[in-house]
């Protein structure tokens, strides 16, 4: 078929509920869900691509680049799991990406190098962004969006509004995904207090970058009683462990196992939350009102079969924490105003 006539028929058919209800159901009759990685021969992508290759709740894996996606995939697909994998290289390849994708998971874009900024990564990533996410609204509409892009904090505002200018914004299934911060916090802390990582939980909230991380130590679980010079240290810790990353590196890029490892976790509880499991707990940067004059802000999200079912409300801040707080405005602000003037032509 030609592929005016093919796209054509994905955006007609895109519209009508029948060729969704397959992956969409709720009840044990689930068979899983297509997940789309953008990005998918990246750092971060090939890596995340074989912890989704893994997941239960997984039925088709859609791996998209702008180029090599065709190993990528013949080598995950020998994996002997349930997973069907296919392969989507080239832009013209999106609309077969995207189709009837449940989830898609954003990685593609450049990473920073050593003496970069996250928002160094605004010229060439905010532009990915938008294109990929213009190809959601056409071809996905109703599919859940994880932006992994840097800098999340203007890349997420960018998506939303490009979803908002073409009708298909739903606020509830848009998210910065900033699992790594959690995960990174709870390792630390996990060491400080001897203990398993996976036994320790430490809600961040604010943004994914420097001072907008803010890990909420005085929340974290098990309690966590150490004299405020280490609390401090441990907060620094966890804002600049991007780059830490970047710096050991060398100059070959930023995090992407351990990345992949947090989006694969974050990933597997939209799949869950979506599938009808109650009580699936994220932190997320997303469209938000729990801060006055944040209108993106990642906190403490209950997640539902609908996606944000619920805004947990933010923890107590001790006065260290508080002090970040209020910091932190500034810059979450003029980040999300980037974003949007970027979408304005400014
Ligand atoms: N949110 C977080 O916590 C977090 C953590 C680590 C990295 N990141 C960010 O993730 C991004 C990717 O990092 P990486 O290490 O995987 O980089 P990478 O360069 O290894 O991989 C990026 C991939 O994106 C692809 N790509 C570029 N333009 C594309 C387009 N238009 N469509 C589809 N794919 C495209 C590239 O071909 C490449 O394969 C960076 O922006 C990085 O800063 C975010
Ligand atoms: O630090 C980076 O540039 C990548 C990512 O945002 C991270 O936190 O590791």
């Amino acid at each position: 078929m030609e592929r005016a006539a093919r796209l054509a028929q994905h955006f007609v058919a895109e519209q009508a509920p029948a060729p969704q209800l397959e992956t969409h159901a709720t009840s044990s009759s689930v068979r899983g869900y297509n997940v789309a990685v953008l990005g998918a021969a990246g750092g971060i992508g090939q890596p995340l691509s074989l912890l989704l290759k893994l997941s239960p709740q997984v039925r088709e894996l859609r791996l998209y680049d702008v180029a090599n996606t065709a190993g990528v995939a013949a080598d995950l697909s020998h994996i002997a799991t349930a997973p069907r994998i296919t392969s989507h290289s080239g832009a013209g390849a999106l609309p077969d990406a995207l189709y009837g994708a449940d989830l898609v998971v954003i990685p593609a874009g450049v990473p920073r190098k050593p003496g970069m900024t996250r928002d160094d990564l605004f010229n060439i990533n905010a532009g990915i962004v938008r294109s990929l996410c213009e190809g959601v609204a056409r071809f996905c509409p109703s599919a859940w969006v994880a932006v992994i892009s840097n800098p999340v904090n203007s890349t997420v505002p960018i998506a939303a509004e490009v979803l908002r200018r073409a009708g298909t914004f739903n606020p509830s299934k848009l998210f910065g995904v900033t699992t790594l911060d959690v995960v990174r916090a709870n390792t630390f802390v996990a060491e400080a207090l001897g203990l398993d990582p996976a036994a320790v939980n430490v809600p961040v909230i604010g943004g994914h970058a420097g001072v907008t991380i803010l890990p909420v130590l005085s929340a974290a679980t098990p309690r966590l009683t150490v004299p405020e010079q280490q609390a401090r240290a441990l907060m620094a810790r966890i804002q600049d462990a991007g780059t830490e990353v970047v710096k050991a590196k060398a100059g070959a890029g930023s995090a992407t196992l351990s990345m992949a490892y947090a989006a694969a976790r974050f990933a597997e509880a939209c799949l869950r939350a979506m599938s009808g499991e109650p009580g699936v707990v994220e932190c997320a940067y997303v469209a938000s009102s729990v801060v006055k004059d944040l209108p993106f802000f990642a906190s403490q999200l209950r997640l539902g079969p609908a996606g944000i079912a619920e805004f947990l409300p933010l923890p107590r801040l001790n006065a260290l924490e508080q002090d970040n707080f209020e910091s932190m405005k500034e810059e979450l602000v003029s980040s999300i105003a980037k974003g949007v003037g970027f979408m304005n032509g400014k």
